[in-house]
C-alpha cells in the first residue's frame, strides 16, 4: 500500500493528442508528485487545457498513457474521479438558482455524497471560497469572479486527494485572486495535491512548489521551482567606479558583459567561481563596491524556453 501512495499523483507517458495533423499535446511525460502544488505553465494555445481534459478522461488520447492517483486512466475513471475535484471550463450553473441551490444540485448528482450532511457540506464549501454572504443570491447576479469561486466550491464539496484547476484566477479581481491563492495554500497544507494551470507567472511563483512549462504542445521543463530557477544561468552583478578596467578584466575572463556605467552584469560561465572573479578584479586594482550573484528568475527561464514574453500581472 505504501508503494502505491508514493506513486505520483499524476503521471503521463508519451501522452499525445492530435487534432487532425496538429499535435496539441506532443509526447509529454509529466510527473506530479503527491502533495505538490504544481503549476502548469504555458502561453495560450500551448496545450494545457487539452492535457487536462485528457488527464481527466474528458477527451481521449491519441497515444501514450495517463495514471492519476496511481490508477490507469480512463480505464479506472469511475474509481478515480470521486477522489479528484476539478475546475475545467467552469461548470454549467443554473443562472436562476442561488449559489447554494446550484451546489446542492451538483451534490445530489454525486452518488458518493451522503444526503444527511448535504446542507452542511454546501455551507462549508461556500465558506471556503468566501461566498457565504452570497449563498442565497441567484447565480445570474454573480460576477465572473464569484462564478469562478462557486466552481471551485463545487470541486471542494467532497474531500479530494487531487484538485485540478484550469486557470482558476481568470477573470478574478485582485481580492478574488488573493482568496484563491490562500485557498490553494490551505488545501495543500491539508495534504491535497493541487494541479493548477496558469499563464500568470507571478501566481505560480507565489503558490507552487513545482512547475512544468509547455510550449507548442511539448513539455519543455519540469521540476521544483528551485531546480527550474537553478537550471537557468546565474548572473554576476558588479558595481564599480572603474567600469573600463573592470570590463577589460571581465572580458579577459571570458565573460560576456552587459550593462554600462557603474553597473556591469554578465552571465556566469562554467568553471569560473564568483570569488575568482572578485580576486581577479581586485588584483588589477578595480575597486569593487558591490558584487552579487543572482539566479535566473522563472520568467527568464520561461522566455528562454518558449521564446515568448510572460504576462506578469499580479
Ligand atoms: N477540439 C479541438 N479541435 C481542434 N483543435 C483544438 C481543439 N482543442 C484545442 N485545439 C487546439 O490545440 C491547441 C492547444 O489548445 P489548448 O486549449 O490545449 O491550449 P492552452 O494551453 O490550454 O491554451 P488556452 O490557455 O488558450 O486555453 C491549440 O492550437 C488549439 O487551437
Amino acid at each position: 500500500m505504501s508503494g502505491a501512495s508514493e506513486e505520483p499523483a499524476i503521471e503521463t507517458r508519451g501522452l499525445t493528442k492530435r487534432f487532425g495533423r496538429q499535435a496539441a499535446v506532443d509526447n509529454i511525460d509529466l510527473a506530479v508528485p503527491r502533495g505538490a502544488v504544481f503549476g502548469f505553465l504555458g502561453p495560450n494555445g500551448s496545450g494545457k487545457t487539452t492535457t487536462i481534459r485528457v488527464m481527466l478522461g474528458l477527451a481521449g488520447a491519441t497515444a501514450g498513457s495517463v495514471r492519476v492517483l496511481g490508477e490507469e486512466m480512463p480505464a479506472r475513471l469511475r474509481e478515480v474521479l470521486p477522489r479528484v475535484g476539478a475546475l475545467v471550463e467552469g461548470p454549467a450553473f443554473y443562472p436562476f438558482l442561488s449559489g447554494a441551490d446550484n451546489l446542492r444540485r451538483f451534490d445530489t448528482a454525486d452518488r458518493h455524497a451522503p444526503t444527511r450532511t448535504r446542507r452542511a457540506r454546501v455551507a462549508d464549501a461556500l465558506e471556503r471560497v468566501g461566498l457565504s454572504h452570497a449563498a442565497g443570491k441567484k447565480v445570474r447576479a454573480y460576477s465572473l469572479g464569484m462564478k469562478q469561486r462557486l466552481g471551485i466550491a463545487n470541486a471542494l464539496l467532497m474531500p479530494r486527494d487531487l484538485l485540478v484547476l484550469d486557470e482558476p484566477t481568470n477573470g478574478l479581481d485582485p481580492q478574488g485572486t488573493r482568496e484563491v491563492r490562500h485557498l490553494v495554500r490551505s488545501l495543500a497544507a491539508e495534504g491535497t495535491t493541487v494541479f493548477v494551470s496558469s499563464h500568470l507567472l507571478a501566481e505560480v511563483e507565489q503558490i507552487c512548489t513545482h512547475a512544468a512549462i509547455m510550449s507548442a504542445g511539448r513539455l519543455v521543463a519540469q521540476g521544483t521551482l528551485e531546480s527550474m530557477r537553478r537550471s537557468g544561468r546565474a548572473r554576476m552583478k558588479l558595481t564599480t567606479p572603474d567600469p573600463a578596467d573592470a570590463g577589460r578584466v571581465l572580458r579577459g575572463l571570458g565573460l560576456g558583459l552587459e550593462g554600462d556605467g557603474e553597473q556591469l552584469t554578465a552571465p556566469l560561465v562554467d568553471g569560473l567561481l564568483p570569488e575568482q572573479i572578485v580576486a581577479a578584479l581586485v588584483a588589477e586594482g578595480v575597486r569593487v563596491r558591490g558584487f552579487a550573484v543572482e539566479n535566473s528568475t522563472l520568467e527568464e527561464r520561461f522566455v528562454a524556453l518558449t521564446g515568448e514574453g510572460f504576462d506578469v500581472v499580479q
